[in-house]
């Protein structure tokens, strides 16, 4: 079992609030077949079942803080040994968001073979983010939450994309165009994988 998930192939997916993680990984499952595992969905499905667990995090959340390292890492792993029999390789979207949950995931879990880098500026992370406000019921997507998991991801998740450039396997994307446009670079970065 645990071998199963050491012989799958692990594409970290990174990038600020807003990049377009999401979005990029919706159409890469269409095209690709692979498995999208979003941390901040898994831990927005703990949040809504109610359970003791996930009220202390709905806190966390809402203050746009990181939870504990442990609570992500184990309901990521949890998922991937659910797929593993089927899956032909892993999304996971907005994780690691630190150094240290990089070095965690892979002792636990096994090393990726591609870090996607969702790049945007500021200033549109937070026009998207905005927008999507209006609708999405994200009680984080309000300006003063929005600052705080800017702030955070420049600090805390940049460095991330510098210890995997060390390793080679960081490919950039400029999410800055359309969706397709922003697509196709995706596309091709996982194309020179294969
Ligand atoms: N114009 C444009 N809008 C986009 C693009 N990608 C995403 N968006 C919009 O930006 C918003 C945020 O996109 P998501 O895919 O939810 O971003 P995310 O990186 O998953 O964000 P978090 O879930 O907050 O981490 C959505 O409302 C999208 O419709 C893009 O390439 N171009
Ligand atoms: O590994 C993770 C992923 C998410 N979060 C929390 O979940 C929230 C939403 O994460 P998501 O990736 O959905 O959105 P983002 O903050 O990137 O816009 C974050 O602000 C954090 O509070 C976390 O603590 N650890
Ligand atoms: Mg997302």
């Amino acid at each position: 079992m645990g071998d199963k998930l050491k012989d799958s192939k692990i594409i970290f997916v990174v990038g600020g609030p807003g990049s377009g993680k999401g979005t990029q990984c919706e159409k890469v499952v269409e095209k690709y077949g692979f498995t999208h595992l979003s941390s901040g969905d898994l831990l927005r499905a703990e949040v809504s079942s109610g359970s003791e667990r996930g009220k202390q995090l709905s806190a966390i959340m809402q203050r746009g803080e990181l939870v504990p390292l442990e609570t992500v890492l184990d309901m990521i792993k949890e998922a991937m040994i659910a797929k593993a029999d089927t899956s032909k390789g892993f999304l996971i979207d907005g994780y690691p968001r630190e150094v240290r949950q990089g070095e965690e995931f892979e002792k636990k879990i096994g090393a990726p073979s591609l870090l996607l880098y969702i790049d945007a500026k500021a200033e549109t992370m937070v026009k998207r983010l905005m927008k999507r406000g209006e609708t999405s019921g994200r009680t984080d997507d309000n300006e003063e939450t929005i600052k705080k998991r800017l702030d955070l991801y420049y600090k805390a998740t940049e460095p991330v994309i510098a210890y995997y450039e060390g390793r080679g396997i960081v490919r950039k994307i400029v999410s800055e165009g359309t969706v397709d446009e922003v697509f196709s670079q995706v596309a091709a970065a996982i194309d020179s994988l294969l």
